[in-house]
Parts: structure tokens; sequence; C-alpha cells
């Protein structure tokens, strides 16, 4: 029987960047020429991959810090996919062949997140976690927004986080505090955002929209007269960013090791929350900020991931074009 056009288009096999153990990225994450496609489930799609991003819960879950809830091994790794739709499962009601979407395809990062990730030719994920990209951005912009962005929003909606209100952001350059930056700024419309960084990415923070670009290589945070609402912490601070709250305030937390009466939480993957950003993310009054080395092409993935773990990146690290 002829193979439908859908099928025709997706080959059997795939490229894709592969670990059959755990480790650190150099010591087992390989380039593999001859990779199963993804089969896709009712509710799911095929996302042909045409851009990538990495996140340090890449790096932290090779090293297995998450065996005891991840997938079999070997491991596709990769949360963050902008590409477009080559086949739809029967219960997939918005999507259809053909859209470009992106999405964070892990709807719980840490409990058995996709043995075939998004560092691929090809991954499958639930149509629940996608979104339409904006037309305004191109596919290495829309695969760096998805989980950093839930992040940031998540963690200001848990911190009930309003216009109202002051906040201080420590890791303001990374990829989940520039978007923490931006969304209090322009999405809730903060009295005060202040945020911290080294010496040479303060313009970056007041460029994103922080009224308070604190460098934490000269100043304290928590010594400074000056208390807020709302203190999200990024960096793994939330001792000292306990002393940096006003009375009544909140510290939200998304580093492990963060205790009452922080708030640490765990992302969830959620495609609706793109959709209702969307309006900021077609006009750029939202924008992902991609670090200068990148984006790395699909063949330097290893050279991304040393990047990554320098915990320097500015922004996002994107792996573009696959
Ligand atoms: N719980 C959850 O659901 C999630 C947790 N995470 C975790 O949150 C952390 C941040 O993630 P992400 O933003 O992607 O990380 P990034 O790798 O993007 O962070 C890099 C940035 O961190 C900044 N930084 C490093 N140390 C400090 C410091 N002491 N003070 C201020 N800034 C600092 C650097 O700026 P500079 O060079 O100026 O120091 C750099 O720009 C990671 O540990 C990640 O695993 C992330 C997403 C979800
Ligand atoms: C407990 C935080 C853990 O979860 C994610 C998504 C990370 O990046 C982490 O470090």
């Amino acid at each position: 029987m002829a193979a439908s056009p859908e099928a025709a288009a997706v080959p059997p096999k795939m490229k894709a960047w592969v670990h059959p153990e755990y480790g650190d990225p150099a010591a087992v994450l390989r380039l593999e020429p001859g990779v199963e496609v993804p089969r896709i489930e009712e509710d799911q799609v095929l996302v042909k991959v045409a851009a990538a991003a990495l996140n340090p819960v890449d790096i932290k879950r090779m090293q297995g810090l998450f065996k005891s809830t991840d997938s079999p091994l070997p491991i596709v790794p990769g949360y963050d996919v902008a590409g477009v739709v080559v086949r739809v499962g029967s219960n997939v009601k918005k999507l259809k062949m053909g859209d470009e979407v992106y999405g964070n395809i892990n709807e719980k990062p840490l409990n058995h997140p996709k043995q075939f990730g998004t560092l691929a030719e090809f991954t499958a994920v639930e149509e629940k976690l996608l979104a339409v990209k904006p037309s305004s951005l191109n596919f290495a912009e829309a695969a760096s927004i998805p989980l950093a962005i839930e992040t940031a929003y998540e963690g200001l909606e848990r911190a009930k986080f309003s216009g109202s209100k002051s906040i201080l952001v420590l890791g303001g350059a990374g990829g989940v505090g520039t978007f923490v930056i931006q969304l209090a700024k322009d999405v809730y419309g903060a009295s005060r955002v202040a945020a911290t960084s080294s010496t040479a990415k303060l313009e970056l923070l007041k460029s994103l929209g922080a009224d308070f670009a604190i460098d934490y290589t000269k100043q304290n945070f928590e010594d400074l007269p000056e208390k807020f609402d709302v203190v999200f912490d990024t960096v793994g601070q939330s001792d000292r960013a306990l002393k940096a709250v006003q009375e009544g305030g909140i510290v939200v937390s998304i580093v492990g090791g963060a205790k009452p009466p922080a708030l640490l939480f765990v992302v969830t993957s959620d495609g609706s929350v793109l959709e209702k950003l969307s309006p900021f993310l077609e006009t750029k009054k939202v924008k992902p900020v991609i670090d200068p080395k990148s984006p790395f092409p699909f063949s330097r993935v290893l050279d991304a991931f040393s990047h990554l773990a320098t915990c320097r990146a500015t922004g996002k690290i994107a792996i573009y074009p696959v």
C-alpha cells in the first residue's frame, strides 16, 4: 500500500543525541545516526525539530540526579523545542499538519521526562504542551522560550505577584531570570523591579526592565536597606533572600535545597501559558535573550553543554539549525 503523504515525509530513522548511561555530557552524550523515530500516542503530534534549547535540568538529569524517576536508558535529552507538525494523533483537536509549534515537551520535568527528547530530528509531544509559534519569532527564538518562561510565570503566580508589588530577582541574567524581569515589569506592571548579576550584565538587566541592577560582585543584596514584597531566587540563595523580603512578603525559589518559609517549586509545562503570553511575545514586549555564543548547530551540542555548564550563560542557549 502506498505510504500516506505524512508517512512519506517521515523517515523510519533519525539523527539524535543519545546517552546510554548517566554521566557528564562530554563523557556519555553521542550523536547517533540511526535512532528510531518515536511513535505518537493518540493525544500527541510528531514535530520535525527545527530548533531546540538547553536548560540546566538537561545536565542534572544526564548526571543521574533524577534517575529514580527518569525514563529508561538510553535517553535523548532536551525539553524545549520549536518545529513543524508532521504527524497528528487521532485525539488531537487543534493542531494540524504543517503547523509551526513550540513548547516544553515534559509536563513534569523530573517525573518521567520523555525518553526521546528534543535534541533529535523528530520528537513526539502531547498537543496540550504546545502552542503555535508566534510569527514574529524565528525557530531558535521560539525554542528558547518555553521551560524558562513557564517557570518565570509559575513562580510569579505562586507568589501572587501583582502590579502594586516590588520584586528582587536573584540571577536576573539567566534563562529564567531574564523572563522574570520582563514578565514582572511588562505583564504584571510591577511597581519596582530589582535584579542581581555580575558587572558586565547590569546594563542587560536594565534593558529588560529592571529599575535597580545590583552587582553581586560588589554588594550583598541582603545588606541593602531596600526590602521587597517578592524575592525570586534562581541562583540558590533562598536563605539570604529571606533577609531581603518585606514583612508579609514571600521568597520563591526554583533551586533544589530551598527550605521553608521560602517556597520551592518545580515547573509544570503547559502550552496554555505560552498561548496566554502570546500577545507579549508576538509584539516582542517580552522577548527571549539568546546567549551571544549561540545558536549552536546540531553538530555542536557538546560545545553548547560545555557553555551551559559554566553557569555564565546570558539568557538562553539555542540549538539551531537541527
Ligand atoms: N524548579 C524548577 O522548575 C526549575 C529550576 N531551574 C533551576 O534554576 C536555576 C537557574 O536556571 P536558568 O536560569 O536556566 O540558569 P542559567 O544557566 O541560565 O543561569 C545562568 C545565569 O546565572 C547567573 N548567575 C550565576 N550565579 C549567580 C549569582 N551568584 N548571582 C546572580 N546571578 C548569578 C549568571 O550571571 P553572571 O554571569 O552575572 O553570574 C548567568 O547569566 C538552575 O539551577 C536550574 O536548574 C530552572 C528552571 C526550572
Ligand atoms: C528542583 C529543581 C529542578 O527542577 C528543574 C526543572 C531544574 O532545573 C532543577 O534544578
